[in-house]
């Protein structure tokens, strides 16, 4: 598998992927048509902050099987035009947290103590004791805006230098912000109450400006340190805020556009102090980042859940050995509803019993999809079947029962139109043996196979001979079958054929043409052909 690296990542990522046998190249500081042309034949892509992956990349990209962010903000990628293509986006949430937190506190003692400032003039042979009087942190407010992971072991860090907590995050609850020692405010409140105000938002359409002039008079005076991103923080109205002493000084490590302009008014003003995007960049951060992404790829290529992925279900490491098995039963009970029902699919029901009904299954419903979709060849997976299934309008549901009365669990896909449904049952025999136990009401026991023939007739002697006779004189070979009939004798059958080759569709026909004979269907695991009367 080809592996793109378009921003430069820990060696230790760069070994893991190598060492799982992928062609790994790297590709820096591309962009526009050269990114297109180096995605071009790239089964996963990893980027830091420094790539911009847009729909053009996903359309250049027809191989692609996910985008790995070795970090944790996505601003920079398109997640939706991701799951348009079925391609899975995941980042590595957790290993650059404490870099990130410990230079937001760095930041904070930067501005308040003015130590480039001074380092600077001391370099240059200036010894200006006498200019610089800082302001302790201890005694503080500390507004938090974001108290999410970042967020919250900045506040582990300043609580114990004595700073008071206050914060403003709408999506946590009180008790988390009081575990924390934080006093939960609104967002007015914690501007008022902070003197020093640090964000810790991601980048959203609801963040981005969230904090400009009128915020910042409301904090009049002063810190702000914005480790997060650039876009939270208006810059010009920053910088025009210290500027203009609304505010004593800032720290800013991350830009609305990167590099940053050398013309950013950020730049111009002395009190604030700045850093090239530099929060994730310690040796112990990006080691866990790069191989968080490069573990990730790696169950990506193997159809395994994605631990972090951001479109796609994921699931715990420790529930998947158990739902494994079921991902590929549901797909196949899926692709064989779908060939066998006429007409639009309108609706899919998916339904568990037993076992199966107990555990997160999220994913085996997504392959549930995607095996209904495949067959009607839609590009689908099961990232992006979802919400395929959400823009053509079909309903899709889901229902959990703890007991089957029949197997220890059972997983049922029901398709619809407008007019009709049919559902196809599957199970697991000794818990990984997969087994298709009912077809449209019949009870059956067939085995899934590549080639496989479903034919409903009238329930008479002499049917099945003829269909082995019709198979046989044009060299189809059977592997296996089952029959099966409705209720009673004489009532319809149905009759499940493995096939080692394929039929074409003259040798249906022929079939058909039996007045016995209520309708074929020949259908693989990868595509159908129905003939009916
Ligand atoms: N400078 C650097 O190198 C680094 C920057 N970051 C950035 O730091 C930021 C925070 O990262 P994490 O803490 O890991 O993210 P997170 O997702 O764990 O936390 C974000 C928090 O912001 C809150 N939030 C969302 N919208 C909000 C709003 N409108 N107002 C107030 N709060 C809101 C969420 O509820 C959540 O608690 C991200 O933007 C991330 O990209 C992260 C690591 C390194
Ligand atoms: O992880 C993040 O969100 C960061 O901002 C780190 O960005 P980087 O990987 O250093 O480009």
């Amino acid at each position: 598998m080809k592996v793109l690296i378009t921003d430069p990542i820990d060696d230790a990522g760069l070994e893991r992927l190598r060492s799982s046998g992928h062609d790994v190249e790297t590709a820096y500081d591309v962009e526009g048509e050269a990114l297109l042309e180096a995605v071009a034949d790239a089964n996963a892509l990893v980027v830091r902050s420094g790539t911009e992956v847009t729909t053009d990349v996903f359309e250049a990209a027809s191989d692609l099987v996910i985008v790995g962010r070795a970090g944790i903000g996505v601003d920079n990628i398109d997640i939706d035009a991701a799951t348009e293509h079925g391609v899975i986006v995941a980042n590595a949430p957790e290993g650059n947290v404490r870099a990130a937190a410990e230079h937001t506190v760095a930041m904070s003692f930067a501005a308040a103590r003015s130590i480039p400032q001074a380092h600077v003039r001391l370099k240059g042979g200036e010894w200006a004791k006498s200019d610089y009087l800082g302001t302790e942190l201890n005694g503080k407010t500390l507004g938090i805006v974001g108290l999410g992971r970042v967020g919250q072991e900045v506040a582990k860090r300043l609580d114990g230098l004595g700073m008071n907590l206050v914060a403003f995050d709408p999506y946590i609850s009180e008790e988390r912000a009081e575990r924390l020692g934080a006093e939960l405010v609104e967002f007015e409140a914690c501007l008022e109450a902070a003197d020093f105000l640090t964000v810790h938002t991601p980048l959203t359409p609801e963040t981005e400006g969230m904090i400009s002039t009128e915020e910042l008079e409301l904090m009049g005076g002063g810190f702000l340190v914005n480790c997060a991103r650039g876009g939270v923080v208006d810059e010009d109205a920053l910088a025009a805020a210290v500027d203009d002493g609304i505010l004593d000084g800032a720290a800013v490590d991350v830009f609305a556009d990167e590099p940053v302009s050398p013309d950013s008014p950020l730049l111009d003003v002395d009190e604030i102090v700045v850093t090239p995007h530099l929060g994730a960049s310690t040796e112990a951060a990006q080691e866990n980042v790069a191989t968080s992404i490069a573990d990730q790829i790696d169950a990506a290529f193997a159809g395994e859940p994605v631990m972090n992925a951001l479109n796609a279900p994921s699931v715990d490491e420790s529930v998947f050995p158990r739902i494994r098995p079921y991902i590929g039963l549901a797909e196949t009970a899926g692709k064989i509803a779908a060939q066998l029902l006429d007409g639009r699919i309108s609706t899919v029901e998916v339904s568990y019993e037993g076992d199966i009904a107990e555990e997160d299954i999220e994913l085996v419903t997504a392959s549930a999809l995607k095996g209904v979709f495949e067959p009607l060849e839609w590009q689908v997976n099961s990232v992006n079947a979802p919400q395929i299934a959400e823009e053509r309008g079909i309903e899709v549901t889901e229902s959990k029962r703890l007991q089957s009365a029949d197997f220890q669990s059972l997983v049922t896909v029901e398709v619809g139109n407008d007019e009709d449904s049919l559902s196809v049952c599957g199970t697991l025999f000794a818990g990984e043996d997969p087994r298709i136990v009912r077809i449209d009401g019949y009870r059956v026991d067939a085995i899934p196979s590549g080639k496989m023939l479903v034919a409903r007739n009238a329930d008479k002697p002499g049917v099945i001979g003829f269909i082995g006779s019709v198979l046989g004189d044009h060299n189809i070979n059977i592997a296996g079958m089952f029959n099966a009939r409705r209720d009673k004798e004489g009532g319809e059958a149905l009759t499940v054929y493995n096939l080692d080759d394929p039929v074409p569709e003259d040798v249906v026909g022929t079939i058909l043409a039996d007045d016995r004979m209520i309708d074929v269907t020949y259908l693989t695991l990868n595509g159908a052909e129905e003939h009916e009367k």
